[in-house]
């Protein structure tokens, strides 16, 4: 196996040791924290522009909503809204990853120019996915996932979430090396609010270096997400909107660049751009 590969830039994308930001143009109408703005393919790619503009390293387009509960897009709907946001943005030389749990929808993509493949279920979706991307030949996020629930706390029940978020991932790293993706393909992700309570996620950001000893880059996708808000909410108030939770993701994006993450996914650039440029810096003056 070729060692060459190891390399996040002969894949494509950003050095796997720099922490490059990951904006997030979702083309969907109810995406959690800002479902329905992009959902024209005009403006979905202008955001995207106006994302690397700001800081943004690469543009992660997805056309269906991950969030609990969200029903789920027909193929061809996610086709007619990811397809041509990925081929507006990579014809302008913008590195894209395609978010998506279909591997049809991953395929298209990638001959539309996307670079990664950004899977929340890490395979299990679609059973095609694997294959698909192994014979794509391009880098595949294996993130930490529990299934669809329409209730997700059914799912977040852990008796030590940091070992066993470990465990699920090195047994879902090992499946999709099995089904022909290389291992220098794969990023790994603790999938934060899937199937995870506040606790479950402050958790596994305060032990992002376990995460990384896992040996792959790491992605981490924490913004505006439900336990930013629990941490922001004041004694008897109501948790802050999504929009809200911009600087509290940013101060996730410092602590995740200061421990070394390959990513960080965020919806808001500036601020996150900001927050890294600081992590490195502080790092330097090491
Ligand atoms: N790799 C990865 N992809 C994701 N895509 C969507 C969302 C949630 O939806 P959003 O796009 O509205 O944040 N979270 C993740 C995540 O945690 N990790």
């Amino acid at each position: 196996m070729s060692t060459t590969i190891d390399r996040g830039t002969a894949l494509g994308l950003p050095e796997w040791d720099r922490c490059a930001v990951m904006g997030v143009v979702n083309v969907t109408p109810d995406s959690f924290s800002d479902g329905g703005r992009w959902f024209d393919t005009t403006a979905a790619v202008k955001h995207g522009l106006d994302l690397v503009a700001e800081g943004a390293d690469l543009i992660d387009v997805g056309g269906e909503s991950t969030r609990p509960g969200a029903t789920r897009v027909d193929e061809d709907e996610e086709l007619r809204r990811v397809i041509p946001v990925v081929r507006g943005l990579a014809a302008e030389g913008v590195t894209v990853s395609v978010d998506t749990m279909r591997a049809t929808v991953a395929a298209r993509a990638v001959d539309a120019g996307a670079l990664l493949v950004n899977d929340v279920s890490g395979g299990l979706a679609d059973p095609a996915m694997i294959p698909t991307v192994a014979a794509a030949e391009v880098p595949f996020v294996v993130m930490h996932w529990r299934g669809f629930s329409d209730n997700m706390n059914s799912l977040a029940v852990y008796d030590d979430v940091l070992r066993e978020v470990l465990t699920e991932l090195r047994t879902r790293m090992e499946a999709v090396v099995d089904g022909g993706i290389a291992p220098e393909r794969i990023v790994i992700d603790p999938g934060l609010g899937f199937a995870k309570l506040a606790p479950h996620d402050l958790a596994l950001v305060a032990h992002l270096p376990e995460l990384r000893a896992l040996g792959r880059p790491l992605l981490v996708a924490a913004s505006r997400k439900r336990f930013l808000g629990h941490v922001l909410t004041r004694e008897g108030a109501t948790p802050p909107p999504a929009r809200e939770r911009d600087a509290a993701t940013a101060a996730v994006s410092a602590i995740a660049a200061h421990t070394g993450a390959w990513a960080v996914r965020v919806h808001e650039v500036r601020a996150t751009a900001d927050a890294v440029r600081v992590a490195r810096a502080v790092e330097g003056a090491a």
